[in-house]
């Protein structure tokens, strides 16, 4: 009986069939993370492994990497599975230690509940005047731009810039704008510590190999070198200290009027009245950097490459047009949600393009995995449960697990909106994983973006405002073609290696 127990709980992620790697010093990785397109070779892997497969870390470690449905359902749903510590410890340095980003079990379910009330649907909404503002105020610039015809220009630039002036309004209440002034010490400290996640190369791959294995201490000592991305993080914790704690200050000291909705003010409103259950202002400011930084640049990628597909596809482009300039007609705060091809869009563009493409995660013991498809190991054994060892690394595949076609049909890697137009409205089958359209984009469990709603309305304002006033037309020149990287967050490629998405951009005669 000791020996079946023995047998029952080794690991079996060995005998798991994958690619062969590449080399033993990258394993799989330089495929996996520095693909020319994400997903070159990931999803043929799982077209021919299935969705449950093993590759190779740096230096012979054994990954799993996951898009089963019932395995997924199992991991994101059980909190023995937590983050790697690939991720935690980065996001220690850049978030510290007590943010949502890096907290599990008792610490996590606080701090989640503590948030909780500034993401509520009703203080959601009560942001869409910021929303629209800066919308009007991105759309200004380009009017003037664009006053002598259609230009071609980078239309991240001023999205990046946007996102982050509605995320430092609404969440600091510290209105900025950025748009039109970009010389500010946030946006400039902000959009660096996003260009140090934007570098992924060989040795990005090793370093994370080495961050597994160096003590917290260590790495925290190191954050103190004047060098490259530890520089660039210092500074951002620096800015943002000094600007979070400042803020707090403030707000408690006036013990923030009931008119100031901003996020900050309303978790400071919950913090003076409920302290047993909430969070200390320390802690506070280590969770704003996470909605700093979680907010902007994952809304931002999305409404790009909604722009991107949009450019591609005119017919498409001009239908929306005219659903997003009815609905205006009709009403100045039009019912986003009510509007088909806008969502069918948003949904389309989020299931192709996840900001996330995969997440990480661990095991917190020797665990074990149930399977929807039964797997057939290496030695000839099928399983339909997987055993895994305390500290196996998981790759949670998100952009695999949006284009499985048991879940989204035949046609999973066609980008085609009008899926979300048919049938129900939901082209997905099974149990839905994540909070929004069944899409695991937003990930799920206990623990899925607790953002999405706001970003869900702050990219439909965005959009209607873009379209209503702007054509968007890929670029025919040269650089035609945008490959989508995992850099930090899904980031278009230009052909000169840089994060960029040139689109001719045309005034829309009135
Ligand atoms: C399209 C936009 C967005 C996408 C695709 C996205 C995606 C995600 C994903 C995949 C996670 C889980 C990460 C993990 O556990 O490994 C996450 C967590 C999180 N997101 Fe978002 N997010 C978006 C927008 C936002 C916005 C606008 C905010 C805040 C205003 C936000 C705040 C957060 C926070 C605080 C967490 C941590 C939640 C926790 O660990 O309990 N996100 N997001």
């Amino acid at each position: 009986a000791y020996l079946a127990f023995k047998k029952r709980s080794a690991s079996q992620v060995a005998k798991v069939p994958g690619p062969s790697p590449s080399s033993w010093v990258y394993g799989n990785m330089v495929e996996l993370d520095l693909a020319p397109t994400y997903g070159d070779y990931e999803f043929a892997w799982q077209r021919e492994y299935g969705p449950v497969y093993r590759i190779k870390g740096a230096f012979g470690e054994d990954r799993l990497v996951v898009s089963d449905p019932a395995a997924l359902q199992h991991i994101m749903n059980n909190r023995s599975f937590i983050r790697a510590i690939a991720q935690w410890k980065p996001g220690t340095l850049v978030f510290g230690q007590g943010s949502i980003f890096c907290a599990e079990e008792e610490n996590h379910r606080r701090i989640r509940a503590a948030l909780a009330p500034a993401f509520s649907v009703s203080v959601i909404r009560s942001f869409a005047p910021v929303f629209s503002e800066v919308a009007q105020r991105i759309t200004r610039v380009w009017e003037q731009t664009t006053l002598s015809g259609p230009r071609l220009l980078n239309v991240c630039e001023l999205i990046d810039r946007g996102t982050l002036d509605i995320i430092s309004h609404t969440a600091l209440g510290s209105p900025l704008d950025t748009v039109t002034n970009p010389d500010h010490p946030l946006a400039h400290s902000h959009l660096e510590v996003l260009a140090a996640g934007f570098k992924r190369s060989k040795a990005t791959i090793i370093a994370n190999f080495f961050i597994q294995r160096t003590p917290l201490a260590v790495l925290q000592a190191a954050a103190y070198l004047p060098t490259g991305a530890f520089a660039v993080i210092r500074k951002f914790r620096d800015v943002t200290q000094e600007l979070g704690s400042r803020l707090i200050k403030e707000k408690v000291e006036s013990a923030t009027e009931d008119s100031e909705t901003d996020m900050l003010s309303i978790l400071i409103r919950g913090l003076v009245g409920n302290r047993k259950k909430s969070i200390s202002s320390e802690e506070l400011a280590e969770q704003l950097r996470v909605i700093l930084l979680g907010g902007q640049d994952t809304s931002a990628v999305e409404l790009s490459w909604m722009l991107y597909e949009l450019a591609k596809d005119p017919e498409l482009q001009d239908a929306l047009r005219a659903e997003i300039l009815e609905a205006r007609a009709a009403s100045d705060t039009p019912d986003y949600d009510a509007m088909p091809l806008l969502n069918a869009l948003m949904k389309e563009t989020l299931r192709l393009y996840p900001a996330g493409p995969y997440l990480e995660r661990a095991a917190s013991d020797d665990l074990i995995i149930p399977l929807a498809e039964e797997l057939t190991l290496t030695d000839g054994e099928r399983v339909k449960q997987l055993n895994v060892a305390k500290g196996q690394y998981i790759i949670i595949a998100v952009a695999a697990y949006n284009r499985l076609q048991s879940i989204w049909g035949p046609d999973a890697d066609v980008f085609r909106p009008s899926r979300w137009l048919e049938g129900n409205g939901n082209p997905s089958k099974g149990q839905a994983i994540g909070p929004y359209a069944s899409l695991f984009t937003f990930s799920g469990g206990f623990r899925p973006c607790i953002g999405w709603r706001y970003s869900v309305l702050e990219m439909q304002i965005l959009l209607c405002e873009f379209l209503a006033n702007f054509k968007f037309a890929p670029n025919t020149k040269v650089d035609n073609v945008l490959r989508p990287m995992f850099c930090g967050t899904l980031v278009p490629i230009a052909s000169d290696g840089q994060k960029r998405m040139p689109l001719v951009v045309e005034r829309v005669a009135l």
